[in-house]
Formats: C-alpha cells, structure tokens, sequence
C-alpha cells in the first residue's frame, strides 16, 4: 500500500490538534479519522498509542511526525505535510510503518520539494494509492451477513463494510447479537464480550445492554447484547407474524449504536466523537434524531455526520403516536417523526391517522441520504415509489444519492464458490453444465442438460412479483423448461409450491425455506434467472446471477432497469450484439411470459448469443469498489455541510 493522502481544496488555516482518537487536521474544511488510519494493523496501532514518541521537523512550515518503536527503530514516517505552488498547506501524506515505503515517501518529498511534479506519478505508480480522506464510519443495522442475514440488507451491510474498512477507513458495524437457540448462534461463536455495559433509558425504565465484539476482515464488528434479541425466530418475527416488541427491540439497537463509539475501547482506543453513521432502513432510522436530540443540545457529537441508506421504503417503522413517549427523545422532537395516514388509511370516522415513522425522522434529520441504485432515487421522490414520503424526499433531493449495490466477490464467484460442486470462470464455462446437472439430481428433476432451466430466488411477497410467476407457470410449463423456486414468506405462495410440485413433477421444483448454499446451487445451475418484482430498490439476485454466467429476465424497475441492459443482437448493422438480459414491461403474466419465451428461443436456437450474453454478464464489474468510491464522495460532501441541528 502505497501512500494515503488527504488533500482538501485549499486550506486556509491548519491545526493539529490531537485527542486519543482523531488529528482535527483543519478548521471545519474535513476531519480526518487517524485511528482508523492506523486500524489495518492492529498491532501497530497499539503499539503506537503505548509508546508513541513523535518528533516533528519543521521544514519552511511542513511537519513531519515520526514514530519509533521499544527498540528504537524508526517505525515510519507518520504524517507529512503537501504544498501548493504558493507554499500553501493543501494536504497531509500518511504514510504506511516499513521502511521500504517510508524510504520511497522521502524521495518522493525529496523530489517534490525539488520541483514537485512527481508526486502524482508515484502515487500512481505505487499500488495505485488514491487520494482520499479517511472517516470513522459506524454502520447500524438490523442484520449483516454471515451473522444474521434475511436478505438483501445482511449482504450489503456484511460487505460493504469490509470494502470500505479495505480503503483505508476505520469501520464498525453495530448489530444485534440475535440468539435464536439454533446453529446460527455459532455464527457469533468468535465475537468476546466486552468489559463495557451500557445503560440505556426508553420505554419507561432503564435496560441494560452489553457488547461483544470480532475484529474480523479489518472491521469491528460489535453485537448489542440484550434479552429481547435472545428468542426462536428471524431478526423480525417467527411463525406468528412480527414480533410485537420491534420498535423496542429497534429502539434500544438505536441507542445503544450512538453510545458505542465513545465507550468501547475497540483495539485500544475509541472512534471518539468525530464519526459518520450509516443509518440502515427503518430499524437504525432513530440514530440520526438522537445524533441531533440527545447527544448535539449537550456538546457531544456536535461534528459527527449521519446518512440514512434506504433499502426498501416500504418499510418505515410506523407506530402509534402514543409510543413516542417511549423512544428516549426529548418531547419537543415529536415532529421529526409526527406522522399523519391520509383520511382513505385511518381505522374509522374518529380515527386522527395519528402515528410517528422512524424512517421519515431519519430522512429528515440525517445529513444525507443514500438509496442503492440512480433509478431507485428516482422513484421514491414519486407517488408511486415513495410510499408517502415522495414529497419529503422529493424537498430533500440536492441531499440524496443513488448508489447500486455491489456483491462480495469472496462470497459470490463461480471459481470458487465453495457451495457449488463444480467450479467454473468466463474462460472455462464447462463446469457450469456439471453444475446444471448436479442440481438438477439434488432437486429430483430429469436430467437433461439441453433442457432450459429456470430459477428464481426471494422473499415470497407482494414487491417480489411472486403472483405474476404463479399465473405464469401453467402456461410456461407447457414448453420444453424447467423451474425451480427458492423462497420463504407469505403461507400462501409456499402453499403453492408445495401444492405445484406434485402437479408438474417433470418440471418444477418448489424449495420452502431459506437456505444459503442451495441458493448459490441454484443460481449456478440455472441457465436463466427470473424476477418479476414490482419494485426492486437494487436487487443482488440479477448481479450474483450474471457473475455467475446466468441471464437474468427481469421487470424493468428500480435497481434491476440501471444493472440489467437488454440484449439486442443487431448492433452495429448486425455486426455484435450488445446486452446482459432482457428487461420487460409492464409488470404482466403477458409480457413475463413473452420475454422468457424469447430468452428460451434464443437459448435454443442461438448458442453463440447465448455464450455472448453469458460472458458479457460475467465480465460486468459488480465489485464494491465501484460503489465504495461513490459512498466516499458522499462522506465527502456530509462533511462539507455542517450537522442537522434541527
Ligand atoms: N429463501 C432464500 N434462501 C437463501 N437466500 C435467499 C432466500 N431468499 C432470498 N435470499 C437471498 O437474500 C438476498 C436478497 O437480496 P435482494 O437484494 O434481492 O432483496 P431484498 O429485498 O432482501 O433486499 C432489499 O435490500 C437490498 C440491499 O440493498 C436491495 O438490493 C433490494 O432491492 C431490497 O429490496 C440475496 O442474497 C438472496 O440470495
């Protein structure tokens, strides 16, 4: 790793002023989170804070910071400084502990201060390092892959985490530690119990929480510990429905998030003060108002940044007005979360619609927010898409970005996917058939490689299309395909499945339940992959299926229109083709049924086309490092703009 540099635009006036935690490197222009620059190793960052003995050269107004270690020698050179033309202050090099690196930055000062131009080339040159500020970033959420995980919002908060803490940033990742009496508790089998306990007053009395802690893929990952996170079931619900205590169980995830980077000690010492949250969807949606109602009016956190990400609007943690009580905010923040339902949405004549909306709160006083694809931005600020908070996002639009998810190439590659029987890679696609037709043994399906083979993986509910697939499937069973489902959610859709099976023996697999290795099987095995959903935020099945050589079919919204491109085989007069999937519209059993006939015809008939699609699908960067640039540009402008104060 070559050298990390922070260069504001232009700095007028600089101070280094250092706490345990963060070098405030200048006034108000961006802060700098050190600790999370020393977090990639761990060792060193100790080390450093045990027996760091700086010196600093001055040189014309540079400043140069060195750390040495028990035995004397020169660690590496900690902190330099970078000027313009005019001898201008406009950056700070921090720069890595050995000493073959540390040797190449005074070069490279050297040759900067002889003439200053090859600075940029050695940046280059060396590991391509970026030029970029680092931050303290704490993301908060309700699940984060492999630790607890319903869907989409555990892999990218299991993930991205990871790719950010890569860059250089030092990330924390605050969730409940979900003990459900199954094998998945083994799952925070590596995670130890901190010293720390926190109190915390909601609901009427104080409750106590503890925090456990893994240090795993250069992140901290800290689990709020409590009885109401201990119990049978998913993170939200079990057989009955959703759990009647959510917006407690929430609440206290909330609460408890906001206290961790002041008082857990993490590697040695804490985030402190100077940090960025990342509330996630409703169910984190409180930590921007207590940044703003319960930390800011006291002195604490008054530089810290929040940005809410939105997953899925459609979820919004409504609940009646009198619980507001019980949130632990003051009484004069009941605004940020009034909520009103329209009149056609109230119980009865006298009913007022009164309610509060975690969510909207969030979207009001966070100081940015992030949905997971552009298209995704788009329609939440439209009556359609916004589910009554169009017109809140619509006033909010100059702070709202939409960034498309990315996936784990760890997790998610058909070279090395450790669930799948065979292995495969876009220069050698002859292990995803052996895949096809392991699959196809493991579901009790005839085997016939020649034979279209159809899948669709997800939430059986209402945004996922799962009706447009069952009116369908009658009719498409009639042709030479195969179909199997993955899915858990509404009884009535896994009683179909169950039901469907027995009738269509020959062709369709119905699969209840969520199960993580069948899910890659599946998606492997597949030759195409269907989602009809009637809104998709982003979508992670149509990615994971086109890295995986699987050509996605998909409704033309949201996330699945902006990752998805059509095929189309005539371009360039007939000379290429272009595409990675088909897009259909409108959401009908009609226009379904029409485009996965054409994608089974062009499987059929046309096979080169077909390997076409396949590669250009695998080819497609769907790595976090796209996505992790832009959240950095969005931490950026966070930091511009002074904190929500209300
Ligand atoms: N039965 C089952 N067994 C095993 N695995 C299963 C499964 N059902 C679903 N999954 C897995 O869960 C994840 C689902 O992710 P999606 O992004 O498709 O949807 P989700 O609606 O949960 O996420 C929301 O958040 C994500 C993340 O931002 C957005 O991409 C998305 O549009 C938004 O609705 C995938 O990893 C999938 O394989």
């Amino acid at each position: 790793m070559g050298t990390l540099q922070i260069t504001p635009s232009r700095i007028l006036g600089h101070k280094l002023a250092e706490n345990n935690t963060v070098f405030n490197s200048f006034s108000g222009v961006r802060q700098v989170g050190f600790a999370s620059l020393l977090s990639r190793n761990r060792k060193a960052q100790s080390f450093w804070v045990k027996t760091r003995s700086n010196t600093e050269d001055r040189n014309g107004g540079g400043f140069v910071s060195r750390s040495s270690n028990s035995t004397g020698q020169e660690e590496g050179l900690l902190l330099g400084t970078e000027k313009d033309s005019d001898g201008s202050v406009v950056g700070f090099n921090l720069t890595p502990h050995s000493a073959t690196s540390a040797a190449k930055i005074l070069e490279t000062q050297e040759t900067e201060a002889k003439g200053g131009v090859e600075l940029s080339e050695d940046i280059e040159t060396n590991d391509k390092a970026s030029i970029r500020t680092t931050y303290n970033v704490i993301f908060v959420t309700s699940e984060a892959a492999p630790y607890s995980k319903t869907g989409g919002l555990g892999d990218v908060c299991g993930s991205l985490p990871i790719a950010l803490a890569s860059r250089g940033h030092r990330v924390m990742v605050v969730s409940p530690r979900y003990l459900d009496g199954n094998l998945s508790n083994k799952k925070f089998a590596n995670a130890v119990e901190l010293e720390q306990r926190s109190s915390i007053y909601c609901f009427g009395g104080t409750q106590e929480v503890g925090f456990f802690h893994e240090y795993r893929a250069g992140v901290d990952w800290v689990f709020i510990d409590h009885p109401s996170y201990h119990r049978p079931g998913t993170p939200y619900g079990d057989m009955f429905g959703a759990f009647g205590d959510n917006q407690f169980r929430f609440t206290l995830l909330c609460h408890a998030a906001c206290e961790a980077p002041l008082v857990l000690p993490l590697g040695g010492f804490t985030y402190g003060e100077k940090c960025l949250f990342l509330a996630n969807d409703w169910h984190a949606g409180l930590v921007p108002v207590l940044l703003a109602a319960k930390y800011r009016p006291y002195g604490v956190y008054k530089d810290a940044r929040s940005i809410v990400v939105i997953h899925n609007i459609a979820h919004q943690g409504v609940e009646s007005a009198a619980t507001y009580r019980n949130l632990g905010l003051p009484p004069g923040w009941y605004k940020a979360l009034e909520w009103v339902f329209p009149t056609w949405a109230r119980t009865h004549a006298l009913d007022p619609g009164e309610a509060v909306n975690v969510l909207k709160s969030a979207i009001v006083t966070a100081d940015r927010i992030v949905t997971v694809s552009q298209g995704y931005s788009w329609e939440i600020t439209t009556p359609e898409g916004g589910y009554g908070l169009h017109e809140l996002l619509a006033s909010r639009k100059t702070v709202l970005t939409g960034i498309t998810n990315g996936i784990d190439g760890n997790e998610w590659s058909p070279s090395t996917d450790e669930h799948l029987p065979f292995h495969y890679s876009i220069h050698d696609l002859s292990g995803k058939v052996q895949c096809k037709i392991e699959l196809q043994k493991e579901l009790g399906l005839p085997v016939r490689s020649d034979c279209p083979l159809i899948g669709f993986i997800g939430r059986l509910d209402y945004q996922k299309g799962v009706d447009i697939i069952l009116s369908a499937i009658p009719e498409l069973l009639q042709d030479d395909v195969q179909f199997v489902m993955l899915g858990s959610g509404e009884k009535q859709y896994e009683d179909w499945m169950r039901h469907s099976e027995a009738i269509y023996k020959d062709k369709y697999r119905g699969w209840v339940g969520f199960n993580v290795p069948i899910s890659h099987r599946i998606t492997a095995g597949c030759d195409i992959l269907v989602m009809p959903s009637r809104f998709e935020p982003c979508g992670l099945n149509q990615l994971y299926a086109m890295a995986y050589g699987t050509v996605p079919v998909v409704h033309n919204t949201g996330g699945l229109r902006d990752t998805v491109t059509n095929f189309n085989p005539f371009v360039g007069e007939g000379s290429g083709e272009e595409g990675t999937g088909w897009t259909f519209t409108p959401l009908s059993k009609e226009s379904f049924l029409a485009t996965i006939r054409i994608a089974v015809g062009t499987y059929k008939e046309h096979k080169s086309s077909w390997e076409g699609l396949m590669k250009r699908g695998m080819e497609r960067d769907s790595s976090w490092d796209n996505a992790a640039t832009q959240y950095e540009q969005v931490f950026e402008w966070a930091f511009i703009d002074p904190p929500y104060a209300g």
